[in-house]
């Protein structure tokens, strides 16, 4: 049965709510002109949706079964906030902004996903990752600082234009030793580490390529990735098309067919996260179909 959702306005401002020590500076008057340490100059994008009114909505499920559970909807304001609280490691820092002036910046991660990739890799104890679709390497660069040494990160692009600046990164930061850069079609690059012996070795996979491909990443890391570990497939609230069913463009179907079929596997544990665009955290619990295996 499906809940029924609402949207309320927060009965106070939370600037208000808040004591004056814990007010974050966002928070005060200066709301167009102070930005978080690690952002150079105003976030463009955020400052032309600033709202006027500074109250953060509310998503409150209005159906019993729910308890009228209300969830906070990011605003601007509040999603800037977020982004003020991340640890962000100054060569990550250095990276996104080199990138903000090259076309397709929008494509990166935002700095609070690679905070959580970077922390799912720590948790793992991982030493094997791969990612499927590196840009300028910010994801991927994440990744490589948190495995440790003698770990190894196998990274697919097919764009060589990007990954000069991904390779430059890597140098700079110290990883490229732990980086096996794969410029190819990544279904290929996955193929070949099938065919090489590589199946069901490896610790953590990252997927943020072509969306009409993700039942195809998905299936072929499902071989490469070891029971117990993660692939996290990005982007699958994208920008929340998958939820309007008057949006049928391929890659939103794709995307929204790739959320069904994984919401039914029953060889993975899986948890939707709306962090940037949305990423699903799926843990390979069993190789092959598992009948009556409790599904999370
Ligand atoms: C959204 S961007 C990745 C952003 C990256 N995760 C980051 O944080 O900067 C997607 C990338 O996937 C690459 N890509 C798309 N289709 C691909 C394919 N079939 N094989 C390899 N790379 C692909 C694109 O060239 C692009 O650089």
């Amino acid at each position: 049965m499906l809940a029924r959702f609402g949207v309320v306005a927060m009965a106070t401002p939370l600037a208000v709510r808040l004591p004056p020590a814990l007010r974050p500076p966002l928070l005060s008057s200066k709301l167009s002109t102070s930005f978080p340490p690690f952002l150079s100059c105003p976030p463009k994008r955020l400052l032309r949706s600033l709202p006027t009114d500074t109250r953060g909505p509310m998503v409150v499920a209005d159906d019993g079964m729910y308890g009228r559970k209300q969830v906070v909807s990011l605003t601007p304001q509040l999603y800037h906030y977020v982004l003020s609280n991340v640890r962000e490691p100054q060569i990550l820092r250095e990276l996104r902004e080199e990138t903000s002036t090259m076309h397709g910046s929008q494509m990166q991660v935002s700095p609070d996903q690679a905070q959580l990739l970077a922390m799912l890799v720590q948790i793992m104890g991982a030493k094997k990752c791969i990612e499927v679709g590196i840009y300028t390497g910010y994801s991927s660069l994440a990744v490589a600082l948190a495995l440790p040494d003698s770990g190894r990160l196998v990274a697919c692009e097919r764009d060589g234009r990007c990954l000069e600046v991904a390779k430059r990164f890597y140098e700079q930061a110290g990883v490229s030793h732990k980086v096996d850069v794969r410029h190819a079609l990544a279904v290929d690059t996955l193929n070949s580490l099938i065919l090489s012996g590589e199946t069901n070795s490896y610790d953590f996979a990252f997927v943020d390529a072509d969306k009409r491909m993700y039942n195809e990443y998905f299936e072929l890391l499902f071989q490469l990735v070891r029971t117990g570990g993660l692939i996290i497939m990005d982007n699958v609230l994208w920008h929340g098309k998958v939820a309007d069913p008057g949006v049928n463009d391929p890659k939103t179907v794709s995307l929204r067919n790739f959320n069904r079929k994984i919401l039914e596997d029953k060889r993975i544990s899986i948890s939707m996260v709306p962090v940037g665009d949305g990423m699903t955290i799926c843990r390979k619990i069993a190789d092959t179909s598992a009948q009556g295996l409790g599904c999370v």
